[in-house]
């Protein structure tokens, strides 16, 4: 009998897509294995009633997977590489990253508006603190409005609350089939991504030979090399704390461009810039990056959000 390997997935609709596009390749790859899907709850999956941004987000959705995985309950975790923290837990490393799809941002809004026409004033719902910063930056004007919950429960909140629109990954509005419901495909300049957005990537632990073999299969290095600098730059700007941070890796002709932001929670202060070098040091251009953003105030805007947040908390 085929020896059975079992991934392990949080059980919101776009996380089951995710993982069953995962499965589907692992399988064709590899005949000789069966593969199994697993179902945990995690902390994010629970919570659906209280601010991201309050609670702290990382590792909420991946955390009980990561447990799993050490605990030899699952043999691979199928996460969204933006949910993934950029340090993982000690034996655990990430196995693939699988291609991305559109890193974009879109608005979804029922009389059609883009971010530029929307009304003044206009009310529009997201929780991400990234996206909140770059869209008043854009629009002053804007009302930012929370949106907790996994994607059918915030595109239902665009209902209930009446809303004039909300912001989504591209990637997961297209995973859920929503695709007709796009308004505007937001542009780089105005929201740069999540850092992994658009990319599903597979956590394993870190000396399990067969498993890595197993899903090297699905790894594509141009998406890989790309996030892995995102990450770098990410992991050098936080400390410990949800910041507002922007980042889009692109591979061009062997070359990887690095773009990357930092700005305030209202949006005021924004630094931006880019960096180009040989794929090979996507994580030293990432790094590169972060200090270039620090020099520019970066610093300064960290400092910020770390005392505003801490005020939040008390
Ligand atoms: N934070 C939730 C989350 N994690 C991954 C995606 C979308 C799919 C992706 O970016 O890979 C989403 C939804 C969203 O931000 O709209």
């Amino acid at each position: 009998m085929a020896k059975e390997i079992v991934i392990g997935t949080r059980d919101s609709a776009l996380a089951l897509w995710q993982t069953h596009w995962v499965l589907d390749k692992l399988q064709k790859l590899n005949p000789e294995y069966t593969f199994r899907v697993k179902h945990i709850k995690t902390q994010g999956d629970k919570i659906l009633d209280v601010a991201l941004a309050k609670i702290g987000d990382k590792g909420l959705f991946t955390k009980e997977l990561e447990v799993a995985l050490l605990n030899r309950d699952i043999d691979l975790a199928v996460h969204s590489m933006k949910d993934l923290p950029t340090t993982l837990p000690e034996g655990l490393v990430i196995g693939a990253i699988c291609e991305r799809a559109e890193p974009f941002d879109v608005l979804i809004s029922h009389k059609g508006y883009t971010l530029a026409t929307l009304p003044q004033g206009a009310r529009v719902g997201t929780s991400s603190l990234r996206r909140r910063a770059q869209l008043l930056h854009f629009r002053r004007d804007l009302q930012i409005e929370d949106l907790r919950g996994n994607l059918n429960t915030r595109m239902a909140k665009l209902e209930r609350l009446d809303l004039d629109g909300i912001v989504l990954a591209a990637a997961g509005v297209k995973r859920m089939g929503w695709e007709d419901k796009i308004s505007e495909s937001i542009p780089y300049d105005i929201c740069l991504p999540a850092v992994g957005q658009g990319a599903i990537g597979v956590e394993i632990r870190e000396n399990d030979e067969e498993i890595m073999n197993i899903v090297n299969k699905i790894n594509h290095p141009d998406s890989a090399d790309a996030i892995r600098a995102e990450r770098s730059m990410m992991r050098k700007l936080e400390g410990g704390c949800q910041i507002p941070i922007g980042a889009l890796g692109l591979i061009k002709d062997g070359e990887l461009t690095l773009q990357g932001l930092v700005a305030s929670l209202d949006g005021k202060k924004l630094v931006r810039s880019s960096v180009t070098g040989p794929r090979q040091e996507a994580e030293e251009l990432g790094e590169k990056l972060a200090s270039i953003l620090l020099d520019m105030g970066a610093d300064e805007i960290l400092q910020q959000v770390r005392q505003e947040t801490d005020e939040d908390d008390s």
